[in-house]
């Protein structure tokens, strides 16, 4: 395993957070959340941030924190389920680290809905048939990478483990 660091992207809620932690602690490696980082810069929740400064400020801020997190090796990074709407993170991303996907079908991704809604502000005010719409079309920023996981009825330690397999293989 070479000492490149492991990028995870995906839609809203498919684990991102959740599996690279794991997956970081297992390799032995640092954990940056993206989101998080930027919630320390702001001192303030995601939600607030795209109340109180708006949208445009997050997605600055996302990229300048991805781009310079990316010239480190070694880590772990989650990104938020946006950030690869950007060309410029999306290029830094992927010449620099191994993207992994994590993928889950719509069905699957309804039932964890709950957990996400109130934290998330691009869903707040959309109807189902909307969040279905943008899930769908968000597919479309995620199609480069270096390695999609299904995630569809598997709890995280499985999907870790999954993950932990490949990197040693491929990575
Ligand atoms: N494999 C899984 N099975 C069941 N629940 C899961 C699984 N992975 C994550 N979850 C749960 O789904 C919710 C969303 O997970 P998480 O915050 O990791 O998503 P995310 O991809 O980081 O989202 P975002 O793009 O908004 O940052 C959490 O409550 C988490 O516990
Ligand atoms: O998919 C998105 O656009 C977002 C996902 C979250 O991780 C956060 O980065 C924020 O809520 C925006
Ligand atoms: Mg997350």
């Amino acid at each position: 395993m070479t000492n490149k660091s492991i990028v995870f992207i995906g839609f809203m809620g498919v684990g991102k957070t959740t599996i690279g932690r794991m997956v970081a602690e297992k390799l032995g490696r640092e954990f940056i959340d993206i989101d998080e980082e930027i919630e320390k810069e702001y001192a303030m929740k995601v939600s607030d941030i795209f109340e109180k400064i708006g949208e445009m400020a997050f997605r600055d801020k996302e990229k300048s924190v991805i781009t310079s997190l990316c010239e480190q090796k070694g880590k772990v990074l989650s990104l938020g389920g946006g950030a690869f709407l950007q060309e410029d993170i999306r290029k830094v991303c992927l010449s620099s680290s191994f993207v992994i996907l994590l993928d889950l079908s719509f069905d699957k991704w309804k039932e964890r809905l709950n957990l996400i809604i109130d934290s998330r502000p691009v869903l707040k005010g959309k109807s189902l048939s909307e969040m279905e719409e943008l899930f769908y079309k968000r597919q479309e920023v995620y199609a480069k990478h270096h390695l999609k996981v299904n995630t569809d009825d598997q709890d995280p330690e499985e999907i870790t483990d999954l993950i932990i397999h490949a990197v040693n293989e491929k990575v």
